[in-house]
């Protein structure tokens, strides 16, 4: 020990009595062991500080995996914190902790120990990731390069006060990955079409799905990524505020997703205005078998939809309708009228044409628009015409945000309709768990629908 000056070779067998309170941690970082005899004065807690953070996997994995993490070499029983945080790629910064209580060996295993408070409450093993929450007000979790992954630091410290406790251990699962190992990731820039092809490492055919996001536009890509693990092949399609295409939202037209979508057997997948982006595309174009659609709306919204000469006018918008939290954040969740009535109505996307079998996930938090609602008029008007009626899950306590596992939900952020943040709905526990299950869900919807590995029908982008 550099401290003590003993023999490197002694440490196999010291004198704890000839030990100083630096040395005897060394000797413990280095034996994982308490010495048989401490110094008066000393005790066992004291001297101990290396609690080692173990994760499982150790290395790389993808974002919607789960990651074991168990803290070893803790004295019975111990109050410790857990910690974690992340910084995303403008460097804005996400923090979560929760309180634990090791077991009588000294270990904790955050599967099989509940967290006795903090950002959640009971058995949650991934809460540390999902129960992330901005340092920034109204920064959303979004993953814009997904060439690169987030790196999440954990800390061990000690005790369960307000302040900080002693730091006990550390370690940093740097790989959380977007981009899953041998998926492909091919820029698409054909005729009027941008977009991003991901493609999985197997030999295809793979199922083939266009996904789309809503209202910002942009084109974000780590859906697509993360689900071309699962053996599709999955274009992340951009239709506004990006590149070439047009700044604003106002006129969509429908023949540049056209020009995306070639069938037969072509999936698609949407959130918010890309979902109903999507039952547009799965009503008025051909080719189209399977489509999951979350929290999206049954009219159109926020700009017109042409198709060759003829156009869905946006629903209208009543902004008195808008309401303020008492913590002083807008709620939109009134403002639309609704396309059931007077001059609305033409406002009404015309699923009862679709030919595709459809999957709503609503979250029955939604705060942005009425998800739930949309879903069942849905419903109603493909059954009044005969059509198969679509699979519709609700999730009691999530919000409008469901993105895949343990994306951390975004309470309140930018609105570019509304020119300020708005809230979106959902309670983080009921929220996480409704993505996990959505993720779920919608994979075995569409190999379902799709084929690919049940290989039935191979689709063409
Ligand atoms: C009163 C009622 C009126 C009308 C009601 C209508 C009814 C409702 C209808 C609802 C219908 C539809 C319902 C729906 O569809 S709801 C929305 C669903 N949204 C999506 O699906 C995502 C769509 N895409 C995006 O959001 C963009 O691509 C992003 C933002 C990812 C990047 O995009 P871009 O590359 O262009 O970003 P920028 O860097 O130039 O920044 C642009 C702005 O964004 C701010 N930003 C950036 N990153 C974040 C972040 N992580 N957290 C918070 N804010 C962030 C940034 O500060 C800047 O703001 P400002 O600094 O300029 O202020």
């Amino acid at each position: 020990c550099s401290v003590c000056k003993m023999a490197a070779s002694s440490l196999a067998a010291p004198r704890a009595s000839g030990l100083c309170r630096r040395g005897l941690k060394s000797w413990v970082q280095l034996l994982g062991a308490p010495p048989p005899r401490l110094r008066g004065g000393i005790t066992w807690a004291t001297v101990r500080m290396a609690a080692t953070l173990t994760l499982e996997p150790a290395g790389r994995c993808c974002w919607d995996e789960p990651v074991r993490i168990v803290v070893r070499g803790l004295a019975p029983e111990q109050p410790v914190t857990l910690r974690s945080s992340l910084r995303d790629e403008t460097g804005a910064l996400f923090r979560a902790h929760a309180r634990y209580r090791a077991d009588a060996a000294g270990q904790l295993d955050l599967a099989r120990a509940p967290a006795l408070g903090g950002s959640f409450a009971g058995l949650e093993p991934m809460g540390l990731l999902w129960a992330l929450e901005p340092e920034k007000p109204f920064w959303r979790f979004v993953k814009r390069d997904v060439r690169t992954p987030f790196a999440v630091e954990l800390e061990v410290l000690d005790c369960h006060g307000p302040e900080a406790g002693r730091l006990l251990g550390r370690a940093v699962h740097e790989q959380r990955d977007f981009l899953p190992p041998g998926v492909r990731r091919e820029p698409v820039r054909a005729g009027r079409v941008r977009a991003t092809l991901f493609l999985p490492p197997e030999p295809g055919p793979y199922p083939g799905i266009v996904d789309i996001f809503g209202v910002g536009g942009g084109l974000l890509e780590y859906r697509a990524s993360l689900l071309a693990g699962k053996g599709f092949a999955v274009m992340a399609l951009a239709y506004y505020n990006y590149e070439d295409l047009p700044k604003g939202m106002e006129n969509l037209h429908l023949e540049y997703f056209e020009e995306a979508v070639k069938g037969p057997g072509v999936g698609l997948l949407g959130i918010s205005k890309g979902g109903e982006l999507c039952l547009s595309m799965a009503s008025f174009l051909k080719g189209i078998t399977a489509a999951v659609i979350i929290n999206g709306s049954v009219a159109n919204v926020g700009g017109a939809l042409h198709y060759k000469g003829n156009t869905l006018p946006p629903v209208g918008v009543n902004k008195n309708r808008m309401k303020v939290t008492k913590d002083g954040f807008a709620d939109i969740v009134d403002v639309l009228n609704s396309p059931l009535e007077g001059p609305d109505q033409k406002s009404f996307i015309p699923v009862e044409r679709a030919e595709s079998t459809f999957l709503f996930l609503v979250g029955q938090d939604d705060h942005n628009w009425k998800s739930e609602f949309y879903a069942q008029e849905a419903s109603k008007r493909l059954e009044a015409h005969g059509r198969e009626k679509p699979q519709i899950i609700c999730y009691p306590g999530a919000g409008h945000y469901i993105e895949p596992p343990y994306f951390p939900l975004c309470r309140a952020s930018l609105h570019t309709l509304v020119g300020g943040p708005v809230i979106w709905g959902g309670e983080p526990r009921a929220h996480a768990m409704a993505q996990l299950d959505a993720w779920e869900q919608l994979q075995t919807f569409f190999h379902k629908h799709l084929g690919g590995k049940e290989g039935t029908v191979a689709a063409k982008l």
